[in-house]
């Protein structure tokens, strides 16, 4: 692995001004629609003078996974402006070189550090506090993200192995599709190598959150940036319920409008895949979404008490073993599941929750056979 960059600003200057700028646009832009601020009346607000204390003092190792890709360049990008992060390693298993010296040019405090190939993946991985992964196929037009599963699964797997091997404590984001099996084949590697953490491993479905909350502004006319749409279930077609119901501010919809949005929603990724007609599929606004979740973390592991997102993760909530929902994200990853937000849903969510529960169970179960066949498999040799 080549160190492609040192911080030379660390002084007063180089992190006092690169803190301030991609803090503004960390609280502004990403990190404000990851607490309750909009969605819950009754939280107690942490004094804002003491996160602010914790904050800019902490620094973290994130390491992307797939960093040369199409979500992975402008999301190392986007970590790159975080006053949060001392060391951004960039892996994948092309290209990478080339996109570390280039990010490694932008004068924010973090070092940029690139690995090629699975004989540097473990010196990647060693010591870092985030792994994110977005390694893998994207859909072209006219297919499912299920039909991404035959190569991705095996990718997802290698990567968690060796994630299991070099820093089983760190948090785990799962970007990779389909997301509603790569995540328990996640979960089944890691309890393979025996160092299982339900609370640190998070399926990436803040894209779904990000496109509801816009989508529901337009809609109604609302300020962007206070509306907060809780989105549940899992990340493909009808698995993906956004609880309208639920929106902060409180806001009423039609039922015309509720089928609209919904349907919008569900399908906002393959709106993305048409468009692009075979170049692959969201990449910018999934960046956007990936950071933000990545943001939320840090802000978590500095002390953050206020830190809530959407994402999939192993839940009691349902019957299903895997769902995605609000959950409070604390030092120790997922600290509670926020199940208030499934009480009193309408009765068209209600039956879209039902809807979806099939399918997401035989995706989770594909999953979860897909590990053990390989475990198997590996026996046997
Ligand atoms: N969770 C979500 O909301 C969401 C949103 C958008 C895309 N996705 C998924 O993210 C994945 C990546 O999408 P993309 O547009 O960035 O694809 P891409 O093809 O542009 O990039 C993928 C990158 O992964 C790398 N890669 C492949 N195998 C690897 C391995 N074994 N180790 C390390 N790197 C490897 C490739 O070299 C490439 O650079 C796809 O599966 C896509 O479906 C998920
Ligand atoms: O739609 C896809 O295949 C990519 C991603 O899951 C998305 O929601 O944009």
């Amino acid at each position: 692995a080549a160190l492609v960059s040192k911080p030379r600003n660390r002084g007063i200057s180089g992190l006092k001004a690169s803190s301030s700028i991609s803090f503004e646009l960390g609280s502004s832009f990403l990190g404000k629609t990851g607490s309750l601020r909009a969605s819950v009346t009754t939280r107690v607000a942490p004094k804002a003078k003491s996160v602010a204390r914790i904050l800019p003092e902490a620094s973290y190792k994130v390491a992307v996974l797939g960093a040369a890709g199409g979500i992975g360049q402008p999301l190392g990008l986007l970590i790159k402006m975080s006053p949060l992060v001392s060391e951004l390693r960039l892996y994948d298993i092309a290209n990478v070189k080339g996109v570390a010296a280039d990010l490694s040019h932008c004068n924010t405090p973090s070092q940029v550090m690139d690995f090629t190939g699975p004989a540097e993946l473990a010196s990647c991985l060693k010591g870092v506090d985030v792994v994110v992964i977005p390694a893998g196929v994207p859909r072209k037009p006219g297919m499912t993200r299920d039909d991404l599963f035959n190569i991705n699964a095996g990718i997802v797997k290698s990567l968690i192995e060796a994630v299991a091997d070099n820093c089983p404590e760190a948090f785990i984001h799962i970007i990779s599709n389909p997301v509603n099996s790569t995540v328990p084949i996640a979960a089944e590697i890691l309890k393979q190598k025996g160092v299982y953490n339900t609370k640190k491993l998070f399926g990436v479905s803040t894209l779904d959150v990000v496109r509801a909350n816009t989508f529901v502004a337009q809609k109604k006319g609302l300020k962007l940036i206070d509306v907060d749409v809780p989105v549940v279930g899992g990340h493909a077609g009808i698995t993906i319920l956004p609880l309208l119901s639920k929106t902060r501010p409180s806001v009423t919809f039609t039922d015309e409008e509720t089928e609209q949005l919904t349907k919008r929603i569900q399908n906002a990724g393959t709106e993305v895949v048409e468009a692009k007609a075979g170049a692959g599929s969201a990449t910018l606004s999934m960046a956007y979404a990936a950071a933000r979740f990545v943001e939320s973390s840090l802000r978590a592991l500095a002390g953050d008490p206020d830190v809530y997102e959407c994402t999939y993760v192993q839940s009691e909530l349902t019957e299903l073993p895997f769902f995605a929902s609000r959950v409070k994200i604390g030092k120790n990853g997922v600290e509670s599941i926020i199940s208030s937000d499934l009480e009193g849903i309408t009765e068209y969510e209600a039956n879209a929750l039902e809807a979806l529960k099939p399918e997401l169970k035989a995706s989770i179960e594909k999953g979860i056979e897909f590990a053990h066949k390989q475990q198997g498999a590996a026996a046997s040799v």
